[in-house]
């Protein structure tokens, strides 16, 4: 019999996740499987809860957006217990990468019989990311983002539009294996899988499990080419932007003259002024779905899940 956690998030995203007990009692076979139910409180409390339930279920399931995941996953590192996803945020990078159903129905039933999947997870001054971490425009927008009571992906696109005219890049010194370099950058990201959320593909080459970061440097850049630039991540050609560099490797060093703003998944940290980025090899495993649940995405699936009767 298989024991599974479900850790809800009841502030993430637009609010998908508030019938999700209904779903939860209607789609988990209780031939197979029997489960609990978790809310959160406060901030923590996810990583709090799966802390103390890994190695005691055999997957504890994240209700909520990649902050949500993020706290979820961190607390089964090492474990035997797998993560589960309901994609419930407004970004799913991990749940959209790994292609798990957006439709809450269809990611429970999945759970029922599921591909169990190891995965990297970075590591970023201490910091834990699942999916994504990073520094420069992204984490300013995570930070700021964290301030706003609005949230969703109209309030999200609204904030980037509004700080991307005023944000300069800043100058870095970057070292690989040995090897040091000064460079200017609008953004650089620390990519496990491809994309940051709803389709958006910083690193189309990457992979969850092949032990390596895909270090996606931004250049500045004119602000006329951006449309380009926000396509070429949509339709996966970024790596062949001129603006753009992608490295891969297990490690890398950031310095800057100051204290540097990052985001790990999205959610705001504060890193000091020198950055250490590592990979844990497969460090966490995850309950991806079975062939026939999985949701392949495509350019119009984060707007068609944004209509009435989606869930
Ligand atoms: N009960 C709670 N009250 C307030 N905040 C909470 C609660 N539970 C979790 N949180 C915090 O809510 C934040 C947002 O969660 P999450 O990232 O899952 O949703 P989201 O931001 O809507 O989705 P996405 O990251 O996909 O955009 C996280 O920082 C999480 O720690």
């Amino acid at each position: 019999m298989k024991r599974i956690l479900f850790i809800i998030n009841p502030v993430s995203g637009i609010g998908r996740q508030k019938s999700i007990e209904e779903y939860i009692n209607a789609g988990i076979d209780r031939k197979t499987g029997q489960y609990e139910i978790a809310y959160t409180q406060h901030k923590g409390h996810a990583f709090e809860i799966s802390t103390e339930a890994a190695g005691k279920y055999d997957i504890v399931v994240a209700v909520g957006g990649d902050g949500t995941v993020n706290e979820t996953g961190r607390g089964l590192i090492g474990s035997e217990t797998a993560l589960g996803i309901i994609p419930t945020g407004s970004g799913n990078g991990l749940a959209r990468h790994m292609e798990i159903p957006f439709r809450i129905a269809n990611a429970v039933k999945a759970l029922n019989n599921p591909v169990i999947t190891p995965i990297d997870v970075i590591s970023m001054n201490g910091y834990y990311a699942l999916n994504m971490a990073g520094i420069g425009f992204d984490a300013h927008i995570s930070h700021k983002f964290a301030t706003r009571r609005n949230r969703g992906p109209l309030a999200y696109m609204q904030l980037i539009t509004r700080e991307f005219s005023k944000y300069k890049a800043c100058r870095y010194k970057m070292t690989i294996d040995g090897h040091s370099k000064e460079l200017e950058a609008f953004l650089i990201s620390f990519a496990n899988s491809t994309q940051y959320g709803n389709n958006i593909h910083i690193a189309p080459q990457a992979k969850v499990d092949d032990g390596l970061i895909d270090i996606c440097l931004i250049r500045e850049f004119p602000k006329y080419t951006a449309p380009a630039l926000l396509f070429s991540m949509i339709d996966m050609s970024i790596d062949q932007n001129k603006y753009d560099s992608i490295i891969k490797a297990p490690h890398v060093s950031i310095e800057y003259h100051e204290d540097l703003q990052g985001h790990v998944d999205g959610e705001p940290v504060m890193l000091g002024k020198q950055v250490e980025v590592g990979i844990i090899p497969l460090a966490i495993k995850v309950a991806a779905p079975p062939q026939e649940l999985r949701q392949t995405q495509n350019i119009l699936t984060p707007l068609i899940e944004l209509l009435p009767g989606m869930s």
